[in-house]
């Protein structure tokens, strides 16, 4: 089973090209990351060749944190703060290979909130389609992120079916997807076309997958017996140092 870091939460205190490092010392075979913008990309470039990891994906600017914002894609009135998101998205993704953008939704509700969405994932999908990218989308379960338009898979397979462009894919993390829907297994299994990544993390502490209440020996078995092969990604927050979180590679997905 191969596994991409998620350096949005793993070695998080260090620069980004210092987690690419250390992604690979500890045997990953891809990174991922949430917000790299701040890093140069001159220096996450020279990471990722030192390291020969690939960078799997990364997200759109979530807007002014400093008021809460975590999206802007299904914002009324944003459309043009939106698009500018994933313009600099993909350019970003564009000088480092990387294959997929998690395009953020928002806090927003409701039927306008549903076409601005569209519309603004139509933009994406059309404009990542140029550089050979595909746009995921996430549900993100309402403990965590309470408002967030995308709460689960089915409006996320509504979303992509109103679309309607072949590169826009679902995130499917199965931390989220556990608090809101559960039936992890079978979801997996039906979604699977319309899966462009999945992820993991304990439930319901998004600690270290070895723990809580959803089963990864289980869960993995399900993943490798569907013939998905792509790297899993662990998005969990480490309780301290990450190098001494990791006993789970060996015991779970050796
Ligand atoms: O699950 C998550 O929180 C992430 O995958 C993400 O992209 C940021 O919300
Ligand atoms: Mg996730």
């Amino acid at each position: 089973m191969k596994l991409s870091a998620n350096l949005g939460f793993l070695w998080a205190d260090r620069p980004l090209p210092d987690a690419i490092h250390a992604a690979k010392a500890a045997g990953f075979d891809a990174v991922e990351c949430h917000w790299p913008y701040i890093f140069d990309i001159k220096e996450v470039s020279m990471a990722l060749a030192e390291t020969g990891l690939p960078m799997l994906g990364l997200n759109t600017d979530r807007g002014d944190t400093s008021v809460g914002e975590n999206g802007l894609s299904a914002l009324v009135g944003r459309e043009a703060d939106a698009r500018a998101a994933i313009d600099q998205a993909i350019a970003y993704a564009a000088a480092l290979n990387v294959p997929n953008i998690h395009v953020m939704a928002g806090f927003a509700q409701g039927d306008a909130a549903h076409a601005c969405f569209i519309e603004n994932l139509i933009y994406a999908c059309e404009n990542a389609a140029q550089h050979g990218m595909t746009i995921l989308i996430e549900p993100l379960n309402s403990y965590d992120a309470p408002g967030y338009f995308l709460t689960t898979t089915r409006q996320g397979l509504e979303v992509i079916k109103d679309v309607g462009r072949a590169n826009l894919k679902l995130m499917f993390d199965c931390y989220h997807v556990q608090l809101m829907e559960g039936d992890v297994s079978h979801k997996l299994k039906a979604l699977l076309p319309h899966i462009g990544h999945i992820q993991f993390a304990s439930v319901p502490t998004r600690g270290t997958p070895d723990q809580g209440e959803l089963n990864y020996a289980h869960v993995f078995k399900v993943i490798k017996g569907l013939n998905y092969s792509a790297p899993l990604g662990a998005e969990y927050k480490p309780s301290g140092d990450t190098d001494a979180s990791l006993g789970w590679m060996k015991t779970l997905a050796g």
